[in-house]
């Protein structure tokens, strides 16, 4: 539904965005995490058609960024990471502006303005001036404002920044909510618990290239201590997978590749051993077996050091679920 192909931004010779390769499937929220200046405004300041960018390619459904921008828009709600409110007017009429702005036909305008307000719980608040509003306030009307078209995919640049715990929670299960309504949502933030609690996926953004991207049951298997393994059969993975799904202590397998398998496994070193004896007694041909990396974060703290990590880089983007 939100697609990159090699997208490339250049400020002068600078490049903020480097051959970056995003895929979000219809209906998931993806979390697109990464340091200060990483990238992750200036990716979504062109999916959103505000920037263009030096080379590659952005689609919105089948909509292509630069030759397309009205129809992207048609699409999209965006949510900036800095936006401003008009002071003068109520919560009501903020909303009523918007949806107008956006073509909303009048009838429709009234009527999904009570539902984003009650969304976002303010119904209490529509005759407030915007400007009275609290921070987290004005964040989760800049969410209803970006709703009012009643988009199919939200682009929201670190909805939660600057907000207290409370709000933050808040505004969390919001964007949870938006999921059961079947939006496709891509979220930035620099903090990846916070993405970890709300995603489907995560990709992490490094000096402007996607440098490992996994389902968020990968992340939280490994947050929790569970074990990724890749497995390598000479047959089908896709019976290994049908065998080992069976296995009390296997909560997630996932074929990769023709032979390739990977499995989280929630067990220690005794029950892994106990579990490779029995797949091969069960007459399976492996080929190699290892883990898989340490927690994503760990991995994503690693990735930040300002060495060069290229090898690992190579590992971690080859755990693309
Ligand atoms: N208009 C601009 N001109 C020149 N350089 C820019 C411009 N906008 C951003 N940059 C640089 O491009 C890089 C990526 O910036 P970007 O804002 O996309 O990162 P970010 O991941 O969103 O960071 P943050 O979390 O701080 O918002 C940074 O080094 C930033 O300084």
């Amino acid at each position: 539904m939100i697609r990159t192909e090699n997208l490339c931004k250049k400020y002068g010779k600078f490049e903020a965005v480097h051959d970056l390769n995003l895929d979000v499937r219809p209906g998931t929220v993806f979390g697109f995490v990464g340091e200060n200046g990483a990238g992750k405004t200036t990716t979504l300041s062109i999916l959103a058609t505000l920037m263009l960018p030096t080379s590659g390619r952005a689609y919105i459904g089948s909509a292509e960024v630069t030759s397309e921008p009205a129809t992207v828009r048609r699409l999209i709600g965006y949510m900036p990471d800095v936006f401003g409110v008009y002071d003068d007017l109520t919560v009501r009429e903020y909303l009523g502006f918007y949806g107008t702005a956006y073509g909303v036909a009048s009838h429709l305008i009234e009527q999904r303005t009570k539902e984003l307000l009650h969304m976002v719980n303010l119904e209490e608040r529509a005759d407030a001036y915007v400007h009275a509003l609290s921070r987290g306030m004005q964040q989760r009307l800049g969410l209803a404002r970006c709703l009012m078209h009643d988009p199919p995919v939200l682009i929201l640049d670190e909805p939660a920044s600057g907000l207290d715990p409370r709000s933050r929670i808040e505004m969390r299960e919001i964007i949870k909510s938006l999921r059961g309504r079947g939006k496709t949502v891509l979220i930035s933030s620099h903090i990846l618990p916070e993405l970890a609690d709300m995603c489907d996926e995560i990709g992490i953004i490094k000096r402007g290239a996607l440098v490992a991207c996994a389902s968020v049951e990968v992340v939280t298997a490994r947050a929790s201590g569970q074990r990724q393994m890749c497995l390598e059969v000479l047959h089908d993975g896709k019976q290994l997978a049908k065998w080992a799904a069976h296995h009390a202590l296997v909560t997630d397998v996932l074929v990769i590749e023709e032979q390739k398998v990977e499995l989280l496994f929630a067990g220690g070193d005794e029950e892994q051993a106990e579990f490779v004896r029995d797949l091969l007694q069960a007459g399976y041909a492996l080929k190699s077996f290892h883990e898989v990396g340490g927690s994503l974060e760990d991995l994503f703290l690693h990735l930040t050091r300002e060495e060069d990590h290229a090898g690992k880089q190579t590992a971690a983007s080859k755990q693309m679920a």
